[in-house]
């Protein structure tokens, strides 16, 4: 399987001297093409800043981190915002559209930063709808969309650009339990239909039981994998509670 991301003993401290705070402990992992994992792990153990390190939000303090093969833990700002750009799709929980614009102008902007032809965006714009059933949305504004929808359209953003991975950050974090599930399977049909690479943070077994594979963080350390091989989603849930409760056993859940 082909390499999309190289985690090399990263490393991260955050503040200085008496209060440093080492938020990743030499981790080292690889996501292949077309995987979709999730990262779990207590309240402080490193998931966010794992994420925020690989979007290039946060710098690391030592390691490597290669996407597509390329270097990107030493790139200058300006070359930052052109690899956020082109090379990654976020989801976050608060769906991140702009209120002002329409749902068509939301997941067309980052072409537009692209400078890709108006016909072109069209197009991919016509093909992200009726694949994701948001064709009826296209020209409403997001504050008339439920919470489901919206991050059906945030979904479409981050996928309009074809990028190397999708980082989704506790993206059911502001839905209700069905609304979370749709999403899921959402994202389920982005990775086995559209082959699209996720990586996805998330405090809830039920969300991770949808990943093909589950890392386990614990003091910026990965702790426990779990891989779902051929078993049912059902199983791997109960996998999912039984490792969480092992780690919660050991005192480190806040
Ligand atoms: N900007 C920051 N400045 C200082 N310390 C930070 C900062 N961001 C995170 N930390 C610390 O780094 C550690 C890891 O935090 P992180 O937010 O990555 O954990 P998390 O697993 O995402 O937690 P949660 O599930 O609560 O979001 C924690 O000890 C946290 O206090």
């Amino acid at each position: 399987m082909k390499k999309r991301l190289q985690i090399e003993q990263v490393t991260k401290y955050y503040g200085a001297e008496a209060i440093i705070t080492k938020a990743l402990d030499s981790i080292s992992f690889e996501v292949g093409d077309g995987e979709f994992i999730a990262i779990m792990g207590a309240s402080g153990s490193g998931k966010s800043t794992l994420l925020n390190c690989i979007a290039t939000i946060d710098r690391i303090s030592a390691g490597n981190i290669l996407l597509d093969g390329e270097q990107i833990s030493n790139k200058k700002e300006r070359e930052l915002a052109d690899y956020r750009r082109d090379k990654l799709g976020f989801i976050f929980q608060e769906y991140n559209l702009l209120d002002t614009l329409t749902v068509e102008e939301n997941i067309t902007l980052p072409l537009n930063l692209q400078g890709v032809s108006p016909k072109e965006t069209e197009k991919r714009l016509i093909d992200i709808a009726n694949k994701l059933g948001i064709q009826e949305q296209l020209k409403k504004f997001p504050m008339a969309l439920s919470g489901g929808q919206r991050q059906r359209v945030a979904c479409a953003r981050a996928l309009i650009t074809n990028p190397s991975i999708i980082l989704a950050d506790e993206p059911t974090g502001a839905l209700d339990s069905a609304n979370s599930k749709k999403l899921m399977e959402t994202l389920l049909f982005m990775n086995e239909q559209l082959h699209s690479t996720i990586l996805m943070v998330t405090h809830d077994a039920l969300v991770g039981s949808f990943a093909k594979r589950v890392l386990f963080l614990k003091d910026g350390k990965i702790w426990n994998e779990l891989f779902r091989g051929n078993q049912s989603q059902r199983a791997m849930h109960e996998d999912i509670l039984a490792t969480m409760a092992l780690l919660g056993g050991e005192g480190h859940v806040s």
